[in-house]
């Protein structure tokens, strides 16, 4: 179970992790040191500093054609995992090889709250690499698939929390990558968005890329995955056959 994964026959490999490690060093009161500014404000408690080892010498390699769920319980690196392949964290130790520039799309992704939904489309659709002819011919496609109709028109500051997680994801889903990485964005919508995403991610493993989902849904990652990787206090514990190590984990849980 624990043993890697065999490649699909003849697929190439899209992402390579190899012996990856993250640390984050985490001061007195749980206050993350995210820049030198708090850094600085908290210098009189870098005594009571730790580190916090989110990955553990992880390593894998994932191939053209498939969709990984990365399962795992609260805090165990799910997260850290997804954000060093999209290079947004620098592995402490060992290193990512990945095939073009993977797109990490979360419920956090960065659009601007001030403006409305059409404008956020633009500035996400140029942010993940799109010509603006790209972003008009697909710009109706975003809308009606994130199902916020008219709201389009409205500041985004003015939308539900799902609202704003579906748009993000509807923009993120509609570039063609050739790795996705999805981290929770489809615990957001109902049941009619969340078969529209599933669908989609089964459209873009079909468009030969290879897509990441974390998610805590069980039920998503089993109808949407064909491998499962559980990272379990950061380290790999089980790499295989969706279904094998969904079972193991859930009898881990229980
Ligand atoms: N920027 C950071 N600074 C310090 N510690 C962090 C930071 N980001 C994550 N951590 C810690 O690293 C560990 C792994 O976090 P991560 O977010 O990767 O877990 P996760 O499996 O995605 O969790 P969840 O399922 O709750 O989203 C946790 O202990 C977390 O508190």
């Amino acid at each position: 179970m624990s043993e890697p994964q065999t490649s699909p026959a003849g697929a190439r490999p899209t992402v390579v992790v190899d012996d990856v490690s993250v640390d984050y060093t985490v001061y007195a009161a749980g206050k993350r040191a995210t820049s030198e500014r708090k850094l600085l404000r908290r210098a009189p408690s870098l005594r009571q500093a730790r580190t916090v080892h989110a990955l553990k010498g992880v390593s894998f390699t994932a191939h053209e054609g498939e969709s990984i769920g990365v399962i795992g319980h609260n805090g165990s690196g799910k997260s850290t995992l997804l954000r060093a392949i999209a290079g947004l964290t620098t592995p402490t130790r060992g290193t990512v090889y990945a095939d073009g520039r993977p797109a990490l799309l979360g419920v956090n992704a960065a659009l601007i709250n001030e403006l409305s939904g059409e404008r956020n489309v633009i500035l996400g659709g140029l942010a993940l690499g799109m010509t603006p002819e790209e972003i008009r011919g697909r710009y109706q496609e975003i809308v009606d698939f994130s199902g916020i109709g008219e709201a389009v028109d409205l500041p985004m500051k003015t939308y539900s929390a799902g609202m704003g997680a579906r748009l993000r994801f509807a923009i993120a889903a509609s570039a063609t990558h050739r790795v996705l990485l999805v981290d929770e964005a489809l615990a957001v919508g109902d049941a009619a968005f969340r078969r529209r995403s599933e669908e989609r991610i089964r459209e873009l493993r079909a468009e030969a890329g290879t897509v990441f989902l974390v998610s805590h849904s069980m039920g998503t990652v089993k109808e949407t995955c064909t491998r499962g990787i559980w990272i379990d206090h950061g380290e790999l514990r089980a790499d295989g056959p969706v279904l094998d190590v969904v079972k193991a984990y859930e009898a881990s849980v229980k």
